[in-house]
């Protein structure tokens, strides 16, 4: 329906068009470069008169995968990539607007993980293919954000979409993302003590949409799935290339692994334990005493989604496109039905144990949530994608002076 205005406006002159005759219609293009995966997120606003806000209409998202950290050594790849996704939107967005559409780029834990040369030249390349395209290249647009934002952003675009940041009640949520290289947390802190307990650079002021949000956020670096499931095995920051195995593994399993640009080995304990038991053991390892608990989230609910989703949405502990509640035990319940059924599962990914145990480790020794805890796992909501990308996009165009 982007084009609806268009089709008015070919019939009409532009004061006559019969509906909302001063509707103006806007884009802002967001891509977020993560470990994983590399995604293109095109929102379309619709301002209906000038003295009330912006709406926000809707949103084309693609993504392709890996994430521009496997580009580490050949960088022109990696921003060819970028270019692929970039296409779309030259077809999304009509052409008289091309200009005036900013288009920005931020990579998160993959390339903080990456050598600064390594980093910086994928980051280049990418300016790069900015620059030759017909959109509005703001200053900054291609950088590593900052992890505090990471957390920041997403809790924005989570209680945006859920109507809490308006109107005289506001109940805001807390949220969890758990990437592949990095985890973040996010809440509204409610308790004095929670302000007076929390390290300092936990606590980040941050104003949207003529308010000011005092917020308790961190990014926990090498916490993601994927760089978990390196630190359970031992091999991350290590040179070693040996074969690495794990009782979360199936017991005859031998196989190749590549994230971030490296090639691991990894097996199960061929001769030794395996399954959930001996698994939360090590997994333990990598998260006990590792992370900062504040006490008033123990019992408070939080909104979950990236890998906490579709690990949840793999084992059918919630359906695939309508999410739900779970409990911190669900997780449990389900890492100990895969880890001591291996070969139940073994159809599904050889990390279904691991992944599993180490989300129930996460969330219970690492950040303290009691087993009853609620967490409400969500994808989407009103069919825009729960990602820090919209809440990065407002920021943007607030600072472009564009809206909000
Ligand atoms: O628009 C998005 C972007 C990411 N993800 C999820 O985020 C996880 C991957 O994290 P990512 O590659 O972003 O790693 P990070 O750089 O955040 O550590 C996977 O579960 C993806 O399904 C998602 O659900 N929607
Ligand atoms: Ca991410």
């Amino acid at each position: 329906h982007s084009n609806r205005e268009m089709w008015f406006q070919d019939l009409f002159p532009p004061n006559t068009c019969p509906i909302n005759a001063k509707t103006k219609t806007f884009y802002g293009i967001m891509f977020d470069a993560g470990s994983t995966g590399t995604r293109i997120h095109i929102y379309t606003f619709v301002q209906k008169s000038p003295e009330i806000l912006p709406e926000l209409e809707g949103e084309i998202f693609e993504s392709v995968k890996p994430g521009l950290s496997a580009y580490a050594d050949q960088p022109e790849k990696g921003a060819e990539s970028v270019k692929r996704l970039l296409d779309m939107a030259i077809d999304a967005v009509p052409p008289h607007l091309w200009k005036k559409t900013p288009v920005v780029l931020k990579a998160t834990a993959g390339l903080r993980l990456l050598s600064e040369e390594k980093a910086q030249a994928l980051l280049s390349e990418v300016k790069e293919v900015f620059e030759e395209s017909p959109f509005l290249v703001p200053e900054d647009s291609v950088s590593i954000m900052d992890g505090s934002y990471e957390g920041i952003l997403a809790w924005i675009t989570v209680n945006f979409l859920t109507g809490q940041l308006s109107g005289q009640n506001q109940h805001t949520v807390g949220t969890l993302d758990l990437g592949g290289a990095s985890t973040q947390i996010t809440f509204l802190p409610r308790f004095e003590e929670t302000l007076k307990e929390s390290p300092t650079d936990f606590l980040t002021s941050f104003e949207m949409f003529n308010s000011t949000y005092k917020l308790y956020t961190h990014s926990y670096l090498g916490f993601g799935l994927k760089a978990a499931r390196l630190a359970t095995l031992g091999a991350l920051n290590t040179e070693d290339r040996q074969m690495f195995r794990s009782s979360c593994l199936p017991k005859q399993l031998e196989a190749e692994w590549h994230f971030g640009g490296v090639k691991y080995r990894y097996g199960g304990n061929k001769e030794g334990e395996t399954g959930f038991k001996p698994c939360y053991l090590e997994v333990l390892k990598v998260v006990k005493g590792k992370l900062h608990q504040p006490d008033e989230i123990r019992g408070s609910s939080f909104y979950a989604f990236s890998y906490y989703y579709d690990r949840a949405a793999d084992t059918n502990l919630i359906d695939y496109e309508q999410g739900g509640v779970l409990e911190v035990r669900d997780f449990e319940r389900k890492a100990k039905e895969v880890c001591d059924n291996m070969e139940r599962f073994s159809s599904a990914s050889p990390f279904l144990c691991m992944d599993l145990t180490y989300i129930t480790a996460l969330l219970k020794e690492g950040f303290g949530f009691r087993d009853n805890t609620l967490l409400q796992l969500t994808k989407k909501v009103n069919n825009i994608e729960t990602s820090w990308t919209l809440g990065a996009t407002f920021h943007l165009l607030q600072s472009l002076g564009i809206t909000y």
